[in-house]
C-alpha cells in the first residue's frame, strides 16, 4: 500500500513520520500529474504546493482550523489529503470534484474560491467570527504573489493588522502569476529593484541608519560594505510589518522539514504573521516546471512529451480578437490593451510583442485597470479593456463611476462570455449583458462569429462612448475574416432567414444555434425567421417591432441568464412600443449557478443549444404543426 492510499483524512498524514513525508509527496505529485493529464486542471499552480499543503496539514488541525485556499487553483494535494483521493478521478468532470475549493464539497474547504485575492478578507473575518465566538482555533489564508497584485488582499492586510486579529498569512511567492508576475511588488518581493531603485533605497536607508543616535554610524558602515548586506535591510518583510504583521521568511517552500518546524513555531503567536515561502510552480513535473505558463491551466496531455493532443485548426475567438488588434493598433496610433494578469488567456501577448509601448498588464487589479483605462480614455486615447466577462464582474462600479457617467470611449472585449466549462459556477460568464445592461450610455454587442467580433472591435473603436462586446470561450465557427473589416451599424441587427410561423431573436453564438434549430424546422415544415440581433443595447426596436407585429409566436435566445437579460431587454421593448399581442418564450439560463462540466453537455442541460430552440417553437405552434 502506497502512503497516499493510507489517507483519508489530515489525521492519517498525522500518524505518518516526518522522514515518510517527502515519498508521500512524490506520490502525490505522480497522482496529480495522472490525473490532470487525463481531465485537465491547474497543474502547475498545484505541483508547486504538495511540500506546503502536506506541511499545513501535518501541523494544523482541520477543518477546525481553517486553511484558506487563495483562486483554490493549488489546492489539489490539499483535497487527496482531505478525504478526496478516491474522488480525485473526477477533478473538474462534471458531478465530480471541483477544480477549486467549495465549502458545499467538504468541511475541510473553508471557503469558496476562484476569483482571486478573496483569502485574507475571509481570514479576517473568520478570525473575527471566531473571537467572538470565544473559539481559539487557527486561521490561515494560503495566498500566491500574483494575486497579492490586487488591492483586495492588502484591503485584508489593512484590517487586520490595526485589528491584531490572530491570522496566518502564507504567501506562496513562486514568482509568477499565470504569466511572469507584474507590478513594482513583485519586484520587491523578489529584490530585484533597478539600479535607480536601489540607489534611492540606499540613501533613504543610509539617511535614516545615519541619524539613529550613537549606533546609526556605525550600522550604516557595516551595511554600507557590499551590495548584499545591504540587501539585509531591504526586506519583502518591511512592507508586511507596516500592516502590523510579524514576517518571517523568505523560507524554501519544498522543505519539508524547515516548513513543519516554521510552521510548529508561527501556530503558537497570537498576533498576524506573515509567513513568505518561496516555491516552485510546476515542480517536479519537467515540463511544466519549463512552461510554468502553459500548465498553468492545461488540457489533456501526454505525461511523456508535456505534448497536448493536436488542437483544433478553427482559431479560437481569443486567437482572432487578438490578431485584429495587432492589425487594428497599425493605423491607430490610440489604440492601447489594457489586461488584468491575462495577455495570453486574453490573446494578447503579439499585441503585447508588437507594441510594448501601448500594452499594460496592470496585474490582477481589475477595478484599477477599469479606471486607468478611463484616464486614458479622458486623454485621448482609445482603451481596449480585454478581461474575462467574469472578472469583469469586480470592476462595475468602476464601469458605471469612472467610466460611463462621462460617456468615456473605452471599449471592453469581454472573453469567456457564456458558458466555460470546466472551471464551474465562479468562472461562468453568464451575467455580462444583464449587469452591463442597466448602465446608461454603455453599448453592448455580442457577435454571431468570429469575422463578426472584428467588425465589433472596428465599431467599438469608432464609437464616441463606454461600449462592450462579449464572446465566447473556444473555437470559432470557422468562417472567413474579411481583409478589409468593416463596422456594423450600431443598433441594428439582421434578418438571417425568412419564415412566417416562428420569429427567433438570437445573440451572440447562440446565433448559430438559432440557425441549426431554423434548419431542423425547416425540415419538420415549420417555417421561421431568423434574426441575429447583435445589440443587446440599443435594441433595434423597429426591426423587432415590425416583426413581431407580424409574426407574434417569438423565441429569444441568449447564453446569459435570463433575468435582466436579452430576452428581458425584448420584452420590455415590446412592452414600451405598446406590441401586447404576442407569446413569447425567452430561452437563457434560469436563476441558479452552473456547475463545472464541458460546454456542450451545459448547453444542453440547460436548454440553450438548438435542440431545445427547435422544441420550443414546437411547443410555442402547439397543435397548429
Ligand atoms: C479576480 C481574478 N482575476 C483573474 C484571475 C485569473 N487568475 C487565476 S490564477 C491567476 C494567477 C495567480 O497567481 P498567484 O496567486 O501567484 O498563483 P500561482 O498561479 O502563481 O500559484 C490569475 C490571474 C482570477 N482567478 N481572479
Ligand atoms: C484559475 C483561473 O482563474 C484561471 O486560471 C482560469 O481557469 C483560466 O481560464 P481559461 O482556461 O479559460 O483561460
Ligand atoms: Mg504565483
Amino acid at each position: 500500500m502506497s502512503f497516499l492510499e493510507k489517507i483519508n483524512s489530515p489525521a492519517d498524514l498525522k500518524r505518518l513520520s516526518p522522514s515518510e513525508l517527502p515519498m508521500l509527496a512524490a506520490e502525490i505529485r505522480k497522482f496529480i500529474v495522472e490525473v490532470v493529464s487525463k481531465n485537465g486542471g491547474h497543474l502547475a499552480p498545484s505541483l508547486g504546493t504538495v511540500e506546503l499543503s502536506i506541511a499545513l496539514h501535518y501541523v494544523f488541525n482541520s477543518p477546525e482550523d481553517k486553511i484558506i485556499w487563495d483562486v483554490g487553483h493549488q489546492a489539489y494535494t490539499h483535497k487527496l489529503l482531505t478525504g478526496r483521493r478516491d474522488r480525485f478521478d473526477t477533478l473538474r468532470r462534471h458531478g465530480g470534484i471541483s477544480g477549486f475549493t467549495r465549502m458545499s464539497e467538504s468541511p475541510y474547504d473553508a471557503f469558496t474560491v476562484g476569483h482571486s485575492s478573496t483569502s485574507i478578507s475571509a481570514g479576517v473575518g473568520i478570525a473575527c467570527a471566531r473571537c467572538l465566538k470565544k473559539e481559539k482555533s487557527k486561521v490561515i489564508a494560503v495566498i500566491g504573489d500574483g494575486s497579492m497584485t490586487a488591492g483586495l488582499a492588502y484591503e485584508g492586510l489593512n484590517q487586520a493588522g490595526d485589528r491584531g486579529k490572530d491570522l496566518i498569512v502564507i504567501l506562496n511567492d513562486n514568482d509568477m502569476s499565470i504569466s511572469p508576475n507584474v507590478g513594482a511588488l513583485s519586484s520587491f518581493l523578489s529584490r530585484t529593484f533597478s539600479a535607480k531603485k536601489m540607489q534611492s533605497l540606499r540613501k533613504e536607508i543610509g539617511d535614516f541608519l545615519k541619524s539613529l543616535p550613537k549606533i546609526g554610524d556605525d550600522i550604516y558602515q557595516l551595511a554600507k560594505r557590499s551590495e548584499e548586506s545591504f540587501m539585509t535591510f531591504v526586506t519583502p518583510g518591511m512592507l508586511f510589518e507596516a500592516f502590523n504583521f510579524e514576517y518571517f521568511g523568505p523560507i524554501n517552500g519544498h522543505r519539508l522539514s524547515h516548513l513543519i518546524n516554521i510552521l510548529n513555531n508561527i501556530k503558537e503567536l497570537r498576533e498576524p504573521v506573515l509567513l513568505h515561502v518561496t516555491t516552485k510552480k510546476g515542480k517536479g513535473y519537467l515540463p511544466a516546471e519549463r512552461n510554468p505558463v502553459h500548465f498553468h491551466g492545461v488540457g489533456c496531455f501526454n505525461i511523456e512529451t508535456g505534448e497536448c493532443p493536436d488542437s483544433s485548426t478553427v482559431p479560437t475567438y481569443t486567437k482572432v480578437f487578438g490578431e485584429a488588434m495587432v492589425r487594428l493598433a497599425e493605423e491607430n496610433k490610440k489604440l492601447v490593451a489594457i489586461t488584468a494578469a491575462m495577455p495570453e488567456g486574453t490573446g494578447l501577448t503579439n499585441f503585447a510583442e508588437t507594441y510594448p509601448d501601448r500594452f499594460f498588464d496592470v496585474g490582477i487589479a481589475e477595478q484599477h485597470g477599469v479606471t486607468f483605462a478611463a484616464g486614458m480614455a479622458a486623454e485621448g486615447f482609445r482603451p481596449v479593456v480585454a478581461i474575462y466577462s467574469t472578472f469583469l464582474q469586480r470592476a462595475y462600479d468602476q464601469i458605471l463611476h469612472d467610466v460611463c457617467i462621462e460617456r468615456l470611449p473605452v471599449v471592453f472585449a469581454l472573453d469567456r462570455g457564456g458558458i466555460v466549462g470546466e472551471d464551474g459556477p465562479t468562472h461562468q460568464g453568464l451575467f455580462d449583458l444583464s449587469y452591463l445592461r442597466s448602465l446608461p450610455n454603455m453599448v453592448i454587442m455580442a457577435p454571431k462569429d468570429e469575422n463578426e467580433l472584428c467588425k465589433m472591435l472596428v465599431t467599438a473603436l469608432g464609437h464616441d462612448g463606454p461600449i462592450a462586446f462579449r464572446y465566447p470561450r473556444g473555437i470559432g465557427t470557422g468562417v472567413d475574416i474579411e481583409e478589409n473589416i468593416v463596422p456594423v451599424p450600431v443598433g441594428k441587427g439582421e434578418i438571417l432567414r425568412h419564415g412566417d410561423d416562428i420569429l427567433i431573436l438570437a445573440v451572440g453564438s447562440s446565433v448559430n444555434d438559432a440557425l441549426d434549430a431554423h434548419s431542423q424546422l425547416t425540415e419538420q415544415g415549420i417555417s421561421a425567421t431568423v434574426v441575429n440581433s447583435r445589440f443587446v443595447k440599443p435594441l433595434d426596436s423597429e426591426l423587432i417591432c415590425s416583426l413581431a407585429r407580424k409574426i407574434p409566436r417569438m423565441i429569444t435566445v441568449e447564453e446569459n441568464v435570463r433575468d435582466g437579460g436579452f430576452g428581458s431587454a425584448v420584452l420590455e421593448c415590446l412592452c414600451d412600443q405598446g406590441v401586447t399581442n404576442f407569446q413569447l418564450e425567452r430561452i437563457g439560463i434560469p436563476d441558479t449557478f452552473v456547475e463545472h462540466g464541458p460546454q456542450k453537455f451545459l448547453r444542453s442541460k440547460y436548454g440553450i443549444d438548438a435542440p431545445a430552440i427547435a422544441d420550443a417553437a414546437r411547443k410555442l405552434l402547439g397543435s397548429e404543426k
